[in-house]
């Protein structure tokens, strides 16, 4: 006889196949997982176990708890063994109530589930960045100011300033007038300010990290274990080139879109979701292991499950390899979709074998990786594959508080012509509603519309939901955490806080390059690489302005375009300028207001073109001065010696007389003797009898003293000369 699984039984017996391991356990059935073979008494005395436990329940007239899910359990049972079900899950299950009835009484038995089974949830599995719990009240004040000390950020208006020392406001208006500082209420004054005025008060004040202010705003609060409820899981799609990742997308995509709504055009939105049999799951769009490490990158954790695709004809290749790191590094849980299975040469074993090397034991070779041979293309085994992941989904428990706030991370942005920044959002915890605020990274915005991945305009938007929205100030990156916040004043207020650290943390004083003065600058610091950032009015000047100025680079000077776009030069892109040191060029577009107020402020030089010709000129030009050049020597004049005074005070001067040329005080001079230089150097006084001159020329007499050299001799020639740069071609 063939051992049971144990999830096949724990869908028989209409349970989670966690709560069967739970209860198996409690009678000392030791089970791996929800992959682990059960012999056959062992499945005899969980049955019993269950049965007895069951009617321990219905005696004491608690309601069978059975939710949705394994209602679907059942349904789906009723598939496998039909019998089997009447006789268990049905009878053992219902009890005493009838089968009309059971699906009201299902959904009000959900909450009484937790008290009446204390099972241990020891491996919790949650995804969800949790919130940290909020900071410390601020101190509360005596009238007469606090004793500890106050904390402030960066910046505090004058008006926080006086909540927080318990001063009032004109108090603190006329300590800065003594300071010579005129402010009004809402001024904002920096660190040093606000410390040196609560000083006058007697109170200290101490940093605080921008975070606290930034958490207070957020005011974002840990989920209660009640609140959370199952949400749909998360999933990639990795593998190596050509094993079919796209194919497998478009086939899961297909397979839903035919089961559900037939005809219905989906979007490419970045992410999409599937129904299985009421159950969603939530897919995200770009394959490969570089996008999900990019986003992890950025601190966002996205996915929940990877699917590994491996083509059967092919084997285990090294971008399965990095796949698999990528996945363990984030500890996210792999389902391998052996692809291609229709091909001849297909080798699923092969397949199995060869992931045993990279730590991927097959299930049905003892271990505990789920491995669903597949074909993208003749759509074989991906209903399997999919219950596959619900049935993992299942044991990690993932939930999330629809009841609350939505935060989520972008997955996908883009500047559309006609409606302005695009952002698809996945919600990972609480519900987006069109009209809410959020803040995005450094942007903020306004939901002004939701679009689900078919396309259709949608209001509210739960845990595990991709949408598409608009309302954006700005683009924001992919794996930018987006977070709902009460009211348009607090995302504002946080994203000008983010701003500013940004800028701070990557403002390079004095550093700043310019077309102007770059040929100095390079001189200085020894520049090499020219950052430039564009902007233009449509794609197609970008990409070619891009081209037609990273070619201007050579040997010696190399062009970089490090970020192009389309639309007005904004803020962000005064930042990025500013924190890697470029120059903006601006094609048949404006900076905003605020990108101007920074750039002055920063020192970004925004150059503004309408002709593409002009700005390659532009820089053209500037790297010659910013090539290093090279140097020839002009010579100025030349003075014979033709006495040595001694001066204590000065040293040795040397009375010359101006043979041809002049002698100017602020050139460089050699001392020629018998032909030979025996010294290179700084005048350090040149004089015309008793006077200081600037320049003597030919024919008249001066005295010259040289800086750090006495060792001068009657008869001497002293050379003036000059470095000149030759621009080159
Ligand atoms: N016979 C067969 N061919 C398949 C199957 N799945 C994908 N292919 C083919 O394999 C090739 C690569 O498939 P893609 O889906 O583009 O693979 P990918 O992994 O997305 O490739 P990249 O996007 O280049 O990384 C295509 O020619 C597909 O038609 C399958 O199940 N059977």
């Amino acid at each position: 006889m063939s051992k049971k699984r144990l999830y096949e039984l724990a869908k028989e017996l209409g349970l989670s196949s966690k709560e069967l391991i739970n209860k198996a356990r409690e009678a000392n059935i030791n089970i791996n997982n929800h992959m682990s073979n059960i012999e056959s008494d062992e499945e005899k005395a969980i049955r019993e176990l269950f049965i007895k436990k069951n009617d321990k329940k219905t005696d004491n007239k608690v309601n069978v708890t059975v939710d949705n899910k394994q209602k679907t359990a059942l349904n789906k049972s009723s598939l496998i063994s039909k019998e089997q079900n009447k006789d268990t899950a049905i009878e053992d299950y219902d009890g005493d109530f009838n089968k009309k009835e059971e699906s009201k009484k299902i959904k009000k038995a959900v909450p009484a589930k937790k008290p009446d089974k204390p099972v241990k949830r020891g491996n919790f599995r949650n995804d969800r960045k949790r919130g940290r719990p909020m900071p410390s009240q601020p101190v509360k004040e005596e009238p007469s100011g606090p004793k500890k000390p106050i904390k402030v950020g960066n910046s505090i208006s004058v008006k926080d300033l006086s909540e927080k020392t318990g001063k009032t406001v004109a108090e603190i208006i006329k300590k800065l007038l003594l300071l010579g500082i005129v402010a009004t209420i809402n001024q904002e004054l920096d660190y040093d300010t606000a410390a040196l005025i609560a000083g006058e008060f007697g109170i200290s004040i101490e940093k605080a990290v921008d975070k606290d202010d930034e958490e207070l705003l957020l005011n974002d609060t840990e989920d209660k274990e009640e609140d959370l409820k199952p949400r749909p899981p998360v999933v990639t799609i990795m593998g190596h080139v050509d094993h079919g990742k796209t194919s497998l997308l478009d086939a899961v995509r297909q397979t839903n879109v035919i089961a559900t709504e037939a005809g219905g055009i989906t979007q490419h939105i970045g992410a999409y979701t599937v129904n299985i049999e009421g159950k969603k799951i939530a897919f995200l769009d770009t394959p490969g292991h570089e996008a999900f490490t990019a986003m992890r990158a950025r601190g966002a954790k996205v996915t929940d499950i990877a699917i590994l695709v491996v083509a059967a004809d092919d084997g285990v290749m090294p971008q399965t390899i990095e796949a698999i790191n990528h996945a363990k590094a984030a500890n996210v849980t792999i389902i391998v979709a052996i692809n291609k299975i229709d091909k001849p040469g297909a080798n699923p074993d092969r397949v199995k074998q060869e992931l045993t090397e990279h730590g991927l034991l097959a299930e049905d070779w003892g271990g505990d990786t789920i491995c669903v041979p597949v074909s993208a293309k003749k759509k074989i085994g991906i209903e399997n594959l999919l219950e596959m992941v619900l049935l993992v989904a299942e044991m990690q428990e993932l939930k999330a508080n629809p009841n609350r706030k939505a935060k989520g991370t972008v997955i996908e942005a883009k500047l559309d012509k006609s409606r302005g920044p695009i952002a698809t959002v996945l919600v990972q915890n609480g519900t987006l509603n069109v009209g809410d605020f959020f803040i995005v990274g450094t942007t903020y915005g306004k939901v002004r519309t939701m679009t689900d991945d078919k396309g259709k305009a949608v209001k509210k938007a739960g845990p595990s939901t991709p949408v598409e929205i608009t309302g954006l100030s700005e683009v924001p990156d992919a794996g930018d955490i987006f977070i709902i916040v009460a009211d348009e004043k607090v995302a504002r207020q946080i994203s000008d806080k983010r701003k500013e650290k940004y800028r701070q943390e990557h403002l390079q004083s004095n550093q700043r390059i310019s077309l102007d003065d770059l040929f100095s600058q390079i001189q200085a610091g020894k520049v090499k690489e020219l950052n430039l950032i564009v902007k233009a009015d449509v794609q197609g000047s970008v990409e070619a302005l891009k081209q037609s100025l990273e070619r201007l680079s050579n040997d010696e000077v190399k062009i970089k375009a490090i970020h192009g776009g389309v639309g007005a030069i904004t803020e962000t892109d005064v930042m990025f300028a500013s924190a890697s040191n470029a120059i903006i060029i601006g094609f048949n577009v404006r900076p905003q207001a605020a990108a101007v107020t920074l750039s002055e402020k920063d020192k970004v030089d925004i150059r503004l073109y309408r002709v593409i010709y002009d700005a390659i000129e532009d820089i053209e030009s500037a790297m010659k001065g910013m090539l290093e050049p090279e140097y020839k020597e002009v010579v100025l004049g030349h003075a014979e010696v033709r006495a040595i005074f001694k001066a204590s005070s000065i040293g040795t001067i040397a009375g010359c007389y101006v043979t041809d040329g002049k002698i100017n005080r602020n050139n460089e001079v050699r001392v020629v003797r018998d032909g030979v230089v025996i010294h290179e150097g700084k005048i350090s006084s040149l004089k015309r009898f008793k006077d200081d001159a600037k320049e003597v020329n030919t024919g008249f007499e001066c005295g010259i003293s040289l800086d750090k050299f006495n060792d001068i001799k009657e008869g001497d020639v002293i050379e003036s000369f000059t470095m000149e740069a030759v621009p080159r071609k």
